[in-house]
């Protein structure tokens, strides 16, 4: 079935949807990752955006179900060069198409997928529209400069957990609300790290990493009061991933505001850009953003880089921090930009890369043991 995306900027790309018919809006991104195309689809943080995979055959491994990062596919749509539709793999359940059709998610192929990457590369991460019914150039364009800019937009009340939740048989075990406000009993307390995970659109996968270094994860809703929090006396607080401009997320900073300093904080991607604003830094927009899995990140402090996996179209403002002497702990190789801060007295680091990265790459995974080496010399 024939479609044709439609960008901001008057340019247009024609193109055949493999879900049946459809129409999506939202911010039109890249990702140079040759795997993780479900962990992408599932992944929170994609939440109003439409992704474009650089690797040209996408579907070859089909889905798996135990694969996904949240409970839903997250992003607007999916853009491919050229879609498989017989994979070839023991754990695939499905196809991709399929996938994507249960949950009424565009996915389209036979786009000139790298023509669209260096186009965003020249001119910015912008905002689109692809359709099947539509195919009219001026009036794509048209509805493109309608949808709702990236900047400015606090997409976290769409992808936050309503209700708070345990990890339990690699699920969510959710706890009602009410019982967080009594004396709140941790299942292995003793035992294990107890780490409350402020919930922006948490990966699943980080959760699983946190439990894998020795911690018990409690995920709340990201609007849960600092007081809420305190009285669960966490050994740890997260600070998650998700969607969306930081800077619209006051209430989220005024929190760890107030938690930071308490209690050992660990924050990954937007959690950094909110503990870079509580920290007094500054957020900006990138022009296309680092959407990737073989980003180099060096490490200030044992001067080693990192191969890293990377999701974001924000970054926290290099020179806002020059105050926080220990704040600038990894930095970015391609373009040195902040991907790591750090403050001891604080006893607060957070990455704006993804340790957790499935299906990898691995390097960075051992800041979960940081964090659980922070957790034990706090309560020493
Ligand atoms: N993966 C993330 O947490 C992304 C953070 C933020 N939404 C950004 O685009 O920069």
């Amino acid at each position: 079935m024939k479609a044709l995306l439609a960008l901001e900027d008057g340019r247009t790309f024609a193109c055949r949807s493999f879900t049946g018919p459809g129409e999506a809006s939202g911010e039109a991104v890249f990702n140079t990752s040759m795997t993780g195309y479900q962990e992408i689809l599932t992944d929170p943080s994609y939440y109003g955006q439409m992704v474009t995979m650089t690797y040209p055959l996408i579907g070859n491994y089909g889905i798996s179900p135990e694969d996904v990062e949240s409970n839903r596919i997250q992003v607007a749509a999916f853009i491919v060069k050229e879609y498989q539709n017989f994979p070839s793999n023991f754990r695939s359940r499905g196809t991709l198409a399929d996938y994507l059709i249960k949950s009424h998610i565009l996915g389209v192929e036979d786009l000139d997928t790298r023509a669209l990457t260096r186009h965003i590369r020249k001119s910015g991460a912008m905002r689109a529209v692809i359709s099947t019914s539509d195919l009219n150039p001026d009036s794509l364009v048209a509805k493109a400069r309608q949808v709702p800019s990236m900047a400015g937009s606090d997409l976290v009340r769409y992808v936050t957990t309503k209700k708070p939740y345990f990890w339990k048989y690699n699920q969510p075990d959710y706890v009602p609300a009410a019982s967080l406000s009594n004396a709140f009993v941790w299942r292995h307390r003793g035992k294990k790290h107890s780490v409350v995970a402020l919930d922006f659109g948490i990966k699943y996968n980080i959760i699983r990493c946190l439990e894998n270094a020795g911690c018990e994860v409690l995920t709340v809703p990201a609007k849960t009061p600092p007081d809420v929090i305190k009285a669960l006396q966490p050994d740890g607080i997260f600070l998650s991933n998700g969607p969306g401009d930081p800077e619209p997320l006051t209430d989220a900073v005024d929190t760890i505001r107030q938690l930071l300093g308490s209690v050992p904080v660990f924050g990954i991607c937007l959690g950094m850009q909110l503990l870079g604003l509580a920290m007094g830094g500054k957020t900006h927009k990138i022009k296309f953003g680092h959407r990737g899995a073989n980003q180099p990140v060096k490490n200030m402090a044992t001067g080693k880089v990192e191969i890293t996996s990377q999701n974001h179209g924000f970054a926290v403002d290099l020179n806002s921090l020059k105050d926080h002497s220990s704040a600038l702990s990894h930095i970015n190789l391609n373009e040195d930009s902040l991907e790591g801060i750090q403050d001891d007295s604080l006893k607060a680091f957070a990455v704006q890369y993804h340790p957790e990265a499935s299906p990898g790459p691995h390097d960075a995974a051992y800041l979960f043991n940081q964090f659980a080496k922070v957790m034990t010399h706090a309560k020493a």
